[in-house]
């Protein structure tokens, strides 16, 4: 991949206790959606997602996420950290113009690039952290749980809806969940589609820390990816494997039949219409504000 390196300087000097640094901007020239950078004195790299207004995720964002994973593991980068670029929502989830009256073969790529991001941000071989720092429906949940950490910023809501938009979060969406909440928690809230608040989401584990503003959500996650400083990274990254291979295992033998569940569902005339009206509600509440 041709990767354009640009040094650019970032004063660190209005947050306090921290050292002058700088950072790399490592961005592929077709980079559209999001903003990748490394800390040269951390070697810790951070994913900023920039897909205005709302950071839905579709086929170019989920491409572009892939690429800086693979950045950010080639560039041996000590952990990644996911955050955006938007003050109110980490990521509003899947694209739903993706799923509603979707072309054939654009929604196919669609999905597949989403397995095949997941797959590899939920096994990756670095250490991976969210810093949420604004709301984190559905897609962007499943983001925040393939990390190994997740920090979130108070009044905001996490969790996976899809029941109230008429769709299911597949096996897979859940299992990462099931990793950080108990299970009659999980089910309770998944077949809900409940969308937890902050401070109910760090109170069931599904959080693991609170803090008020972004700086500190991104201290945190350089905490916790330091936290690994004196560990082996090969020992790590096969200890993790181990927690994670049966999941990846699973959606990498089942990627067709995922393929054709997704598709046998958003495409039956029920789903559709009920995904159109959750968009119509969608776009006249956003007319309203
Ligand atoms: C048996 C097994 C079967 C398995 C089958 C598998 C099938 C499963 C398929 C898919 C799984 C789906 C996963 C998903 O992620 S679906 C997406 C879920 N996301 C949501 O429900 C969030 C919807 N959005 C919001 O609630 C809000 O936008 C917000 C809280 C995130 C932010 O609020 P606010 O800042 O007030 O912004 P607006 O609501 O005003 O929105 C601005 C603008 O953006 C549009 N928009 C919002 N979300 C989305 C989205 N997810 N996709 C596309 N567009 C979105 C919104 O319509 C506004 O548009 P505008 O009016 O044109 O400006």
């Amino acid at each position: 991949m041709n990767i354009i390196r640009t040094v650019r300087s970032v004063a660190f000097s209005s947050i306090p206790n921290r050292t002058l640094s700088t950072t790399r901007s490592l961005s592929t020239p077709s980079a559209q959606y999001t903003a990748f950078e490394v800390n040269d004195k951390t070697g810790i790299a951070t994913l900023t997602l920039n897909r205005p207004p709302v950071n839905s995720l579709n086929l170019e964002l989920l491409t572009e996420m892939r690429n800086c994973l693979k950045d950010a593991e080639t560039n041996k980068c000590k952990g990644l950290i996911i955050t955006s670029s938007s003050n109110s929502v980490f990521t509003a989830g899947l694209d739903l113009l993706e799923m509603y009256q979707p072309q054939d073969e654009r929604v196919k790529s669609f999905w597949t690039a989403l397995q095949s991001m997941w797959m590899e941000l939920y096994g990756s071989k670095i250490p991976t952290a969210a810093a949420i720092n604004g709301h984190a429906p559905a897609g962007g949940c499943l983001i925040a749980t393939a990390c190994e950490y997740r920090v979130m910023l108070p009044n905001f809501t996490i969790g996976l809806n899809e029941t109230l938009i008429g769709i299911v979060a597949p096996k897979w969406f859940v299992s990462a969940f099931l990793n950080v909440v108990p299970r009659r928690v999980a089910e309770q809230a998944i077949t809900q589609g409940k969308l937890f608040t902050t401070a109910e989401a760090h109170n069931v584990g599904l959080v693991d820390d609170v803090v008020n503003t972004k700086e500190e959500a991104i201290a945190k996650c350089e905490q916790f990816i330091g936290s690994f400083k004196n560990v082996n990274p090969y020992a790590r990254a096969l200890t993790k494997q181990q927690f994670r291979i049966k999941e990846l295992q699973e959606l990498e033998q089942q990627r067709e039949k995922d393929l054709q569940i997704f598709l046998g569902l958003i495409m039956q005339p029920s789903v559709q219409k009920a995904m159109g009206i959750y968009l119509e509600g969608l776009k006249k509440k956003s007319k309203k504000q």
